[in-house]
């Protein structure tokens, strides 16, 4: 079974024009490349709003900088009369490797379906981006005891009509709402618990190398504290930081969790 490279990505949110997005990126280069940051160890993702992102290709490549970046979300249409989307040959054209889509914000505030999710998800990969598709439960859900059936519901429906090829190279990313920008964070163990379920799951349906493929990632409420114990967690393969992205010195903590205290 081939190793999972780790994977930070830091969701800035609606945070951060083009100007300060340059001043973060070249801080978090600096505190890599100063704690001497293994890349082996942790793929390094930014993911500034689409406003950004033509800055962050430009110091990112001019300085070759060991930091991917991805937009926030995409269209599922080509091209064409659809005012205020984003293609991903748009995305792709700027040099993004990945997409966050189907974030539990835009499913609350935009509506997004599981189906709209999946035709996104779709687009990205046809375009060559690696889609980190999101899922996760609400409070109610949680305490109602549904909060695996709900989330790999999810996973089902945002997932539908992927190859376990396909399978195998996406990555998801499990976010409990209520862990989300709450300071309330998953305890290790309620992590585990459901990114297992995920890629059980996913062996269920597409076989053991998509299981042993596809990146599991936790989100809620990461900081330097407390990522050491979340990476400790045999499924979790990284962690899709809000908050704490927007701190060069806290988001560059988090892609070392190697180096962090397991507390
Ligand atoms: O996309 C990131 C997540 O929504 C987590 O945000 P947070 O780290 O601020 O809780």
């Amino acid at each position: 079974m081939a190793a999972r490279t780790p994977l930070m990505a830091g969701n800035w949110k609606m945070n951060l024009n083009h100007q300060e997005a340059v001043v973060l990126v070249q801080k978090l280069a600096w505190t890599l490349s100063d704690k001497k940051h293994d890349p082996a160890r942790s793929e390094v993702v930014v993911v500034p709003p689409f406003t950004d992102l033509r800055s962050v290709q430009t110091l990112v490549d001019g300085d070759r900088l060991p930091i991917k970046y991805a937009a926030q979300d995409c269209s599922a249409h080509d091209s064409g009369a659809y005012t205020g989307e984003i293609s991903t040959s748009m995305l792709t054209k700027l040099g993004c490797s990945y997409v966050v889509l189907g974030h539990s914000e835009r499913r609350e505030y935009h509506q997004e379906s599981d189906e709209l999710v999946s035709a996104k998800a779709h687009k990205a990969v046809e375009a060559g981006l690696v889609p980190i598709v999101c899922v996760g439960e609400g409070l109610e859900v949680r305490q109602a005891g549904e909060h695996v059936a709900h989330t790999l519901a999810q996973v089902e429906g945002s997932l539908a009509g992927f190859s376990a090829e396909q399978v195998a190279a996406l990555v998801v990313a499990y976010e409990p709402v209520w862990a989300i920008g709450t300071g309330e964070v998953a305890t290790p163990d309620d992590a585990q618990e459901v990114c297992g379920a995920i890629r059980a799951r996913l062996r269920e349906l597409h076989g053991d190398a998509a299981a042993d493929g596809v990146r599991v990632l936790y989100g809620g409420s990461v900081k330097a504290a407390n990522v050491g114990a979340i990476m400790a967690q045999p499924d979790v393969d990284g962690c899709l930081v809000g908050g704490a992205s927007l701190q060069a010195d806290e988001f560059g903590a988090i892609c070392r969790f190697y180096d962090m205290p397991v507390l």
